[in-house]
């Protein structure tokens, strides 16, 4: 599991081995030469010769990146730092000088653009230590308008340069995954200490590239925080899921009630419960009118239709909140599962339920899965007035509004999918492939998540107690990614990338990489429909239960 933790707690854990006078820059600067090395080579580059730019600020983001540079010069290359503060990091100045990085003091030059340009352009990698989890986004002028001009150079590169960035790209809302201004986007980001919220939370994660965390002490310090944000991986997905024992029938393993489809849109029956059936249950209880359940049981003709107990219920795929008929049917679901204390998963009509507060705080085994389009309706509906594109510019901030409002979980779909409860860490998956993009696919995503909550089985029903307190979140955030696993099998790009916690340690290896951070990918994949996802579901859980 990936663990981002605030600026605010990664200083508390630096203070006192700063104090105790541990050497954590030298420790950053040296990882960060490394990767900058590996960069190079990766490329088919000769470390001797290469040329590159540090892009330094004022502050000891910037002096990562001099002690770096110190190193790589030492190593052949021919570094130039530009130097875009009036008091840059004394010692770091004084050792990249020694080494023979060639300094531009650039500070309040009229050209800076051209001078930093000028460079850029000579430069194979182009290392980014304007700011770090010092700086308050957006970035002032001038670096803005120099990190404008950038990213307008680099697009135009033919042969583009590297962009490796230190600690964060600077500008990112390094807390909360904001972009309010211009940011140079990288292709690498090597962070210190502990990956930051901003690194997995969109939209600003899109502009970090891969993610290295680099090792240089903190964890002792970061053990005793609770992370802000948490991104699962293939192990703790395994961990998390509800196998079957010797012991186990249908109803032990968990039967999830299903509220989908209508005349109008019968194919989301099919696909919620192809999503819950090829995720692995119990029983599937289905709830509709006369065309989508045929087409359910010529798909699925172990699915019952006869009502009875559930663990869980999947509400609303494929519902027209107006359709007075299928209203009723979803709220006597709602009803029920409240009733009952078992879990229930809202999905597109059936987020209407939610629009008023009749059923005033939920528990947060309710969870919503909008997207950010319906997550603004809803909010609106609340009284929080917003617009999609304010979710856009802050999916984690409306993601976390929606669970304070309502008390549920909330999982919100896109690129990356982000689930908030109104407490605990959020959670940002980014392991689904932009081929998922496709009608039907958030019906197979209520589907597994709904099979995975029931087969929680009463479990869950104590949720109020306490005793399981983040385990919804943490289901809902396992959902996420198991259906990108399966649209990546399905398209033919492989698995998810595998993040770490810890990829790259100086105190534990000096040299080399963990080959184990490599992304399982092949190429560029092909297109999918829902129904392609569902079928690889079972690949995808076996793949990940191996
Ligand atoms: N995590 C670790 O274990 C270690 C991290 N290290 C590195 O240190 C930085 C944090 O360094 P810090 O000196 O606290 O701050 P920064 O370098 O990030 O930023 C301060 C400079 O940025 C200027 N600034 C601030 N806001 C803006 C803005 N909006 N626009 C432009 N410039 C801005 C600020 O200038 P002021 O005039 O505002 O003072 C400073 O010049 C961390 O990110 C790591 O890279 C250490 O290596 C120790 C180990
Ligand atoms: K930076």
């Amino acid at each position: 599991m990936i663990r981002a933790h605030t600026a605010a707690d990664v200083r508390t854990a630096e203070e006192p081995l700063l104090a105790a006078g541990e050497p954590l820059m030298d420790r950053a600067a040296f990882a960060l030469a490394t990767h900058v090395a590996a960069e190079l080579r990766e490329r088919g580059h000769r470390i001797p010769g290469s040329v590159i730019l540090l892009l330094v600020g004022g502050g000891n983001n910037g002096g990562d990146a001099l002690f770096a540079g110190s190193h790589l010069a030492r190593r052949g290359c021919q570094v130039h730092a530009a130097v875009l503060a009036e008091h840059p990091h004394a010692a770091g100045l004084a050792a990249a000088r020694a080494a023979g990085v060639r300094v531009h003091e650039l500070a309040g030059a009229p050209d800076l653009n051209d001078a930093v340009t000028a460079l850029a352009r000579r430069a194979g990698v182009w290392v980014d230590a304007l700011t770090g989890i010092g700086a308050r986004a957006p970035l002032r002028e001038p670096l803005a308008g120099l990190v404008t001009a950038l990213a307008a150079e680099r697009a135009a590169s033919p042969d583009e340069p590297v962009v490796v960035a230190v600690d964060v790209p600077s500008g990112i809302g390094v807390d909360d995954g904001a972009v309010p201004g211009p940011v140079l986007p990288a292709d690498v980001t090597v962070t210190m200490g502990a990956a930051k919220p901003g690194l997995l939370l969109p939209p600003a994660a899109a502009l970090a590239g891969r993610v290295e965390v680099v090792d240089v002490g903190l964890e002792g310090g970061l053990a005793g925080q609770a992370p802000a944000v948490c991104r699962l991986s293939a192990t703790d997905v395994a961990d998390l899921w509800p196998l079957p024992g010797p012991a186990d029938h249908k109803y032990t393993r968990g039967v999830l009630g299903v509220v989908a489809g209508s005349q109008t849109y019968p194919g989301a029956a099919v696909l919620a419960v192809a999503g819950a059936v090829r995720t692995g249950l119990g029983m599937v209880r289905y709830h509709g009118p006369e065309i989508p359940t045929s087409l359910v049981h010529a798909r699925h003709p172990e699915v019952v239709t006869a009502p009875g107990r559930v663990q869980a219920w999947a509400i609303g795929c494929g519902i027209d909140p107006d359709d007075a008929a299928r209203a009723q049917e979803m709220e006597r679901g709602f009803a029920a599962g409240l009733a009952a204390r078992v879990p229930v998963v809202l999905d597109a009509g059936g987020l209407s339920l939610v629009h008023d507060d009749a059923h005033a705080d939920l528990p947060a085994t309710v969870v919503l899965t909008p997207h950010a389009g319906e997550l603004a309706l809803l909010l609106t509906a609340r009284g929080e007035d917003t617009t999609r594109e304010d979710v856009d510019a802050a999916p984690a901030r409306h993601a976390r509004l929606a669970a304070e409002v309502t008390g549920a979980t909330v999982l919100l779909k896109g690129p990356t999918t982000v689930v908030a409860a109104p407490d605990g860490p959020l959670y940002a998956q980014a392991d689904a492939t932009p081929w998922l993009a496709t009608a039907g696919a958030g019906d197979v995503l209520a589907g597994v998540l709904g099979a995975l909550l029931a087969g929680y089985g009463d479990a869950l029903a104590v949720y109020a107690e306490g005793r399981l307190a983040g385990v919804p979140a943490s289901l809902a955030a396992a959902a996420a990614y198991v259906h990108g696993r399966a649209a990546r099998l399905a398209a033919g790009q492989g698995t998810p990338p595998r993040p770490r916690d810890v990829i790259f340690s100086v105190r534990r290896a000096s040299h080399g990489e963990d080959d184990i951070s490599r992304h399982t990918t092949t190429g560029q994949g092909g297109p999918i429909s829902a129904l392609d996802v569902a079928v690889a579901l079972p690949a995808a859980v076996a793949g990940l239960l191996r």
